[in-house]
């Protein structure tokens, strides 16, 4: 199981000093959404320049012309580019096929799907690497969480990864760890904890221990 670290309320110099404190414990760096709208693959560029044996997600949550912002990521160093699930089939195709040619992985993110178990197999259908049930910041704030969405998409998808990401803290994570996702995806989690790198490393060795 896999470590993803989400950096959203950053700039690009703070971005460098979470994944500084953290590198040893993490094994993705999330360039979130809100910080490619400040920063922009700017953002990408200088932390997979800074930190090149990490991967780096670019979570552009793609709803339309997937393959042409599947290469721009690309181009700014992203190994893994997220794309929506409420986006058409095609978009998902366009940016699976460029994600092909170029070396990349692409994630499906199921945030505000209504049927997870239907649209997780039909995704999972269009060869994506990554399938991951997300409660965003709005749902969380209603109380929501992915923990059930998870076991639904453990049942269903037969080829890509599962994943989520969602409010998981040091003390949620034995319950997702239970429910064995490829990856856990943690934000805030971690990021507005004061001792980053101790809460990374009790995440860290949670999953090594499969608690
Ligand atoms: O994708 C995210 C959200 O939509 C804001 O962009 C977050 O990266 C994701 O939710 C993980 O962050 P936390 O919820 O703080 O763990």
């Amino acid at each position: 199981m896999k470590l993803q670290l989400a950096l959203d309320l950053v700039d690009i110099p703070a971005a460098k000093l979470v994944v500084k404190e953290v590198a040893d414990y993490i094994d993705i760096v999330e360039i979130g959404t809100p910080v490619v709208i400040n920063e922009g693959l700017r953002a990408v560029k200088e932390l997979k320049a800074e930190f090149p044996s990490l991967e780096v997600l670019a979570d552009l949550k793609i709803m339309d012309a997937g393959g042409y912002e599947v290469i721009k990521a690309s181009e700014a160093g992203a190994d893994i580019i997220t794309v929506l699930a409420v986006s058409d089939n095609d978009t998902i195709r366009g940016a699976v096929e460029q994600a092909r040619k170029l070396n990349k992985k692409i994630m499906v993110d199921m945030i505000n799907v209504p049927d997870i178990a239907a649209r997780a197999q039909e995704v999972d259908s269009l060869g994506v690497d990554y399938i991951c049930v997300h409660s965003g910041y709005d749902h969380q704030a209603a109380g929501k969480n992915s923990f059930e969405d998870l076991a639904v998409i453990k049942s269903v998808v037969r080829n890509a990864q599962t994943a989520i990401a969602g409010g998981i803290k040091l003390g949620t994570l034995p319950e997702v760890i239970k429910a064995a996702p490829d990856l856990v995806i943690v934000g805030g989690g971690i990021t507005s904890q004061d001792d980053k790198k101790a809460v990374a490393a009790q995440m860290r060795q949670l999953i090594a221990q499969g608690q």
